[in-house]
């Protein structure tokens, strides 16, 4: 089978945890080695998110004095891609030495007038409190909103139209080799009226962007790994009950955080939907990634549920 991957953004960096190299690396590791044995009997892409990541060198690269203006986020997002790329192809190749891995830097195109773009909804770097939020959005021009009960920067999250780099990503899949790439949904680049590519300010969803992905690949299935185990009924009450085989009808149906599980089930909605009877996306937990293949396990969602 061919299977696109989107790795949630626990998976390399638990909630709290200190930002720090050594203990991404160590997550990653984790999630290679739960990750590699689906890799011995399938052709798998390997995408994941970089909200944090993507916060911590903007803001560094606003307090940068040298700098007369901070790198824009198209520059930024390659840049993250580069640094978890890296890393997840050294813990894939440390769990299977004698396969072939790529990370591909790659360009996600967007409509140039998407409304996204003056509606900034896309979480990045760390959580702060209400009054430091607004402080640091003053400082540095930022726009700032609540997520749950703290409060993050925000920046513009345009619909991923185009992975520019499908063919090549196709091709190294057929090759057998196991592919990183659309990390942090994608360098975001639009298309200017002489057809140049140019980056723009945003950073795209990665779960929207596997979708298109793995539409695009003609892939079987799009599983999307995160910490809990599957949608639920009732998140977060004791009535709490996992939704196992559904359709992307019954899960749209339901009222869901747009931060957190909302893409996600957008997502996979979107590649069961264009992807008629044969398509089939999943959403669960790292750990259970092989019986999320066949239903065994998380939410199971096909046309005919
Ligand atoms: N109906 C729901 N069912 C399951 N999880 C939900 C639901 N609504 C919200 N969530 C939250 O969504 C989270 C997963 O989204 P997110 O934190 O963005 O994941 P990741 O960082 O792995 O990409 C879960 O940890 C859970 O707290
Ligand atoms: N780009 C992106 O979707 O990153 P997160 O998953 O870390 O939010």
């Amino acid at each position: 089978m061919r299977i696109v991957v989107a790795l949630g953004g626990n998976a390399l960096l638990e909630r709290g945890q200190v930002p720090d190299a050594a203990a991404q690396v160590a997550n990653i590791r984790r999630a290679m080695r739960a990750l590699a044995p689906l890799t011995d009997d399938h052709q798998v892409v390997i995408t994941h998110g970089n909200g944090p990541q993507v916060g911590i060198l903007a803001m560094e690269s606003a307090d940068d004095a040298r700098l007369s203006q901070p790198y824009p986020f198209d520059a930024l997002g390659a840049m993250t891609q580069g640094l978890i790329g890296y890393w997840i192809l050294q813990a894939i190749g440390n769990e299977r030495p004698y396969r072939q891995f790529a990370a591909v830097l790659n360009q996600t195109l967007v409509d140039a007038d998407d409304p996204a773009f003056s509606d900034p909804t896309k979480f990045v770097g760390e959580v702060y409190d209400e009054q430091t939020a607004r402080e640091l959005a003053d400082r540095h021009g930022w726009q700032v909103k609540a997520d749950g009960e703290h409060w993050r920067r925000v920046v513009p999250s345009p619909r991923p139209r185009e992975i520019i780099e499908t063919r090549l990503i196709d091709h190294l899949l057929d090759e057998s080799v196991i592919v990183v790439c659309a990390g942090g949904g994608g360098v975001p680049v639009v298309r200017t009226g002489t057809g140049d590519l140019r980056g723009v300010e945003a950073v795209i969803d990665k779960d929207l962007s596997a979708a298109l992905l793995a539409h695009r690949l003609g892939a079987d299935r799009l599983l999307v790994l995160t910490d809990v185990p599957a949608v639920m009924h009732g998140f977060g009450t004791h009535a709490a009950r996992e939704i196992r085989r559904t359709t992307p009808q019954e899960l749209r149906a339901l009222d869901l955080p747009a931060g957190s599980m909302g893409p996600k089930v957008e997502a996979v909605c979107r590649f069961v939907e264009v992807g008629g009877a044969s398509a089939a996306a999943a959403i669960g937990s790292l750990e259970e990634v092989a019986s999320l293949v066949d239903g065994s396990a998380g939410t199971f969602v096909t046309a005919q549920g």
